[in-house]
């Protein structure tokens, strides 16, 4: 467990923005199922990459029965499913923070029709056993994409052709467009339909050299913290990039901030800031980091469609209403969002971080524009998708202490 106390400053100066996770998720996977070497050897990994390395190593180690720890991930356990079933392996699946009550009961509908024996009191663990067959897969598009992307990486190594049908509209389209993108460069295939995908079965992943590009979710923090103070200079950004949450860069140019590209590198800073209205459904993972921003522009923002957020590390339309109230922000929850009168300035105080990483982030990035000290609980959560936050932060001129307890 660990509190960080920031004290308000200016971040300013060139940072170069963390690998994707999301990725990189995904090439650990097509990379280990096509038995090329491991993609990440010797890296600093956050844990949710770490727990896919190791699950993959689990899964391709050539035994019949595994044990796979998610850790707090949900795109490992949505993702290593269906995988484990299509290779016809008995897996347990463990996890622990918030991931043994996340949702999985999509694949407790859709798995069992399709010769899978699926074993939970509800959550985790979960055992999953049989040899998935290929056919008709029906499943919502909006309780979370990972599922689409579980069956998307799977459904190519049954011996038979799928089809994935959406019974609902698609939320996080992005991350499906990611998953085809990665496995193509793996050399496998699907092909769009009305209203999914035709995935034809007997193909084999096939290794490659990729390189996994930066992520926009995690560049959105600093572009919070240029748009609300000093100038900061982004470097690695794929301007191309087919990552949802490369949204962020017209979302914060909304806002009013200075956004340009000065070559390769994605320049921001302050300017006049004004409320916006934000439609969530693609872009869940921003939505922390918008509201840590919205809290200090003047009028209103308004977010909508994020239901989601409530079902991930933490509810986070819960815990970003509660932390930057708290820290004297007015927001308030509504079902599907949240609405926030900006303020000139927040309050020093406590804040909890709800261990979720994104929450602990945002946070950090809303008190460079408090009137005091800001202390937010569960500072260790950012080690789920970015270890070197703090390190990065204090670089560019940020004061945050990390204290350890207990
Ligand atoms: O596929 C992915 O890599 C992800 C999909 C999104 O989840 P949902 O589709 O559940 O919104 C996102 O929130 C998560 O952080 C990563
Ligand atoms: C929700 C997230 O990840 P996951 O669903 O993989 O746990 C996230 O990184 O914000």
């Amino acid at each position: 467990m660990a509190n960080v106390l920031i004290t308000p400053s200016v971040l300013s100066g060139n940072i170069l923005v963390p690998p994707s996770k999301s990725a990189a998720h995904r090439a650990a996977i097509c990379s280990a199922l096509a038995g090329g070497k491991p993609l990440f050897d010797g890296e600093a990994l956050s844990n949710d990459i770490t727990a896919t390395c190791r699950a993959m190593r689990a899964i391709c180690g050539g035994g019949k029965a595994v044990q796979i720890d998610c850790g707090e991930s949900g795109s490992t356990l949505r993702f290593l499913i269906p995988v484990a079933a299509a290779l016809g392996l008995n897996a347990e699946f463990i996890g622990s923070g918030r991931l043994p009550e996340r949702p999985i009961g999509v694949y407790l509908d859709c798995l069992p029709r399709h010769g899978v024996l699926c074993n939970t009191q509800g959550g985790l663990p979960l055992t999953v056993s049989g040899q998935m067959t290929p056919g008709r897969f029906e499943l919502p598009g909006n309780i979370s994409s990972q599922f689409i992307t579980g069956l998307l990486l799977a459904l190519p190594l049954l011996n038979g052709d799928s089809e994935l049908v959406l019974s609902s509209p698609l939320e996080s389209a992005g991350y499906v467009d990611m998953t085809i993108e990665i496995m193509r460069e793996f050399g496998v295939t699907v092909q769009r339909a009305e209203n999914g995908w035709n995935i034809p079965g007997r193909q084999k992943y096939r290794p490659c050299e990729y390189r996994v590009e930066r992520d926009w979710s995690q560049a959105a923090f600093f572009l919070a913290a240029g748009t609300l103070g000093g100038t900061l200079r982004l470097e690695g950004l794929n301007p191309d990039s087919c990552q949802g949450d490369r949204a962020a860069e017209q979302l914060f140019r909304e806002f009013g901030a200075r956004v340009e590209w000065e070559g390769s590198v994605l320049s921001v800073s302050p300017k006049e800031l004004t409320g916006i209205e934000i439609d969530a459904s693609q872009i869940p993972d921003l939505v922390p980091v918008l509201a840590a921003t919205a809290a200090l522009c003047r009028g209103c923002t308004r977010i909508y469609n994020a239901q989601r957020l409530r079902i991930k590390e933490s509810d986070r339309l819960f815990a970003m209403a509660d932390g930057l109230t708290k820290l004297g922000g007015k927001v308030v929850e509504t079902p599907d969002g949240l609405i926030i009168d900006g303020v000139p300035l927040l309050h020093g105080g406590k804040a909890e971080g709800f261990n979720d990483h994104r929450i602990v982030m945002a946070l950090s990035i809303a008190a460079l524009k408090a009137d005091g000290g800001v202390t937010v609980s569960d500072a260790q959560s950012i080690e789920k998708s970015y270890p070197a936050f703090f390190e990065d932060y204090n670089r560019l001129g940020g004061k945050a202490n990390v204290f350890h307890m207990g």
